[in-house]
């Protein structure tokens, strides 16, 4: 048991998918696993071990933002042992060319946070992707057809920002999205030696304003996560 996690040892596989919404938790464990029950509802932030083609597997809300997330990839990683942290996120897109429900694997986080400026006395630490995650993830996308683009995303620390067109700037230098826990997802992993990846969905987009529901978030999200799931 930690802070914020009331599982006990052992309740938690060494995969876990990682939703920033508690009720995609919910639902990836209802939907895709066999044999599962919920570990955690500490503050809500549901997290379920089950099987997925006969593998232990978990998945585990974060809430949103990296502040929140870092609490409970930390305490996945040092408290339970955690070794692969998927995270499968919605993200709002900053190319043309992406379309609402677009995948994206992001291999690189750019942030507005200055969580790695603190930590690393004003120079710039690169949150990069596990390498091995990141070819599995693309394997199996190819193999099933689901288009995808893989590159660098931005993790933010404002969703409603004053200036709607301040996506123009990343977007020029080739990132494809904004969310708001990658970096510090990855920041962690590299901190401690283990795995990490994030699977977004193109939720919003910043250039036509187009977006899904919250209900779509919550449950619709498919591709995303089949690919998580056999990405170890
Ligand atoms: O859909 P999730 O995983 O929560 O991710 C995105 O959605 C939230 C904002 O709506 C932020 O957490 C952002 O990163
Ligand atoms: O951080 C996020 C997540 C989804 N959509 C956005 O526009 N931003």
């Amino acid at each position: 048991m930690s802070i914020h996690i009331e599982a006990k040892k052992g309740e938690i596989a060494e995969t876990i998918l990682l939703p920033g919404d508690p009720l995609r938790a919910k639902w990836i464990a209802e939907t895709f696993l066999e044999d599962s029950f919920c570990y955690n509802d500490v503050r809500g932030m549901l997290g379920y071990t089950g099987t997925y083609k006969g593998r232990r597997i978990s998945v585990q809300g974060t809430g949103m933002g990296i502040p929140s997330a870092m609490i409970y990839c930390h305490e996945l990683i040092k408290e339970y042992g955690v070794k692969n942290l998927i995270r499968v996120g919605s993200a709002g897109a900053f190319q043309p060319d992406l379309k609402l429900m677009d995948i994206i694997i992001a291999m690189s986080a750019s942030t507005t946070s200055s969580l790695n400026r603190d930590n690393f006395n004003g120079a710039d630490f690169a949150p990069t992707a596990n390498f091995d995650l990141l070819m599995k993830a693309v394997k199996f996308a190819e193999k099933e057809n689901i288009d995808f683009r893989a590159g660098n995303v931005l993790s933010s620390d404002i969703f409603y920002d004053d200036d709607p067109e301040y996506y123009k700037k990343w977007a020029s230098y080739g990132v494809l999205c904004a969310e708001m826990e990658t970096a510090g997802l990855y920041t962690l992993a590299s901190k401690f030696g283990v795995n990490a990846l994030s699977i977004l969905t193109v939720s919003d987009s910043l250039v036509n304003g187009e977006e899904i529901s919250s209900e779509m978030r919550e449950h619709k999200l498919n591709h995303m996560v089949e690919i998580a799931l056999n990405t170890y």
